[in-house]
């Protein structure tokens, strides 16, 4: 299987739309859809390594929940020592099929663990980094607070989570504003109007975003001690927390 095709999963009027679902096919176009519909993503990714890199401590692990094809797997990679070990977690069997097979000819590929499973029943320990990339936004609003906890108890002593979520604006404007311009973001990129449309249609009740207020509300109730917005790019916001 090939990973790097263009995604037009959304162009064809003939297949009805139906809840989104991280599938064989998704998978096959995931690394050209992610980049063209989250403004920042290539820069979250990089960032997840530079956190790594100032966070993993020797014979700790790093965790990356809900992988996909393992673009922040590969960022810590580069960016730890041997002496890391990476936890990549998916729950799509076609997603971690294709962690495996992007992870071939990747030097250190040897120090990461393929895990198939649902990050709310994983046992997460001696972590000193927790990536969530766009993954908790796909767990029921009432499980999210659990897991953020069990996260926070798997972190040894000065470990860090670190979020990224799409997100709710509350306000009328604002949150139409940046609607929009999420779209011409999309639009830009080349999605069609039927596209954007059949996508919005797919992710109702299946990305179910929260207010900036409710994560950090969310992380301080989990335990963390102290949190940090560090990014925003529209209505794509990061933070890291810490124990
Ligand atoms: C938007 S993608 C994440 C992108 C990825 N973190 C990256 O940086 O490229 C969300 C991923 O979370 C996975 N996922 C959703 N719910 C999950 C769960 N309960 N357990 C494990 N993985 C889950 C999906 O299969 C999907 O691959
Ligand atoms: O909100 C949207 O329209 C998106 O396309 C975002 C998003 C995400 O944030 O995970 C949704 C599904 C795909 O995994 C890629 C991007």
């Amino acid at each position: 299987m090939r990973y790097g095709e263009p995604d037009d999963l959304f162009d064809r009027p003939e297949v009805p739309v139906r809840p989104f679902e991280f599938d064989a096919d998704v998978a096959r176009v995931f690394p050209d859809m992610v980049r063209r519909s989250v403004p920042g993503y290539a820069e979250l990714v990089g960032l997840a390594g530079l956190i790594a890199r100032r966070v993993a401590r020797p014979g700790t692990q790093c965790y990356d929940l809900g992988c996909s094809l393992g673009a922040v797997t590969r960022s810590i990679l580069r960016h730890t020592a041997a002496d890391v070990r990476v936890v990549a977690v998916d729950n799509a069997p076609a997603m971690v099929d294709g962690l495996r097979a992007r992870l071939r000819d990747v030097e250190g590929a040897d120090r990461v663990e393929p895990v198939c499973a649902d990050v709310q029943s994983l046992s997460i320990e001696r972590a000193s980094l927790v990536v969530l990339n766009l993954t908790l936004q796909f767990i029921p609003l009432a499980d999210r607070l659990a897991l953020l906890r069990r996260i926070r108890a798997g972190l040894i002593p000065g470990g860090v989570l670190m979020l990224a979520e799409k997100v709710a604006v509350p306000t009328e404007q604002e949150g139409a504003f940046l609607q929009v311009l999420h779209e011409d973001f999309k639009r830009a990129n080349g999605y069609s109007e039927l596209a954007i449309s059949r996508k919005r249609t797919a992710l109702e009740q299946v990305l179910v975003p929260e207010t900036i207020e409710m994560h950090e509300q969310r992380l301080a109730e989990a335990g963390f001690s102290r949190h940090c917005r560090w990014f925003q790019s529209l209505n794509f916001v990061a933070w890291v927390a810490w124990t």
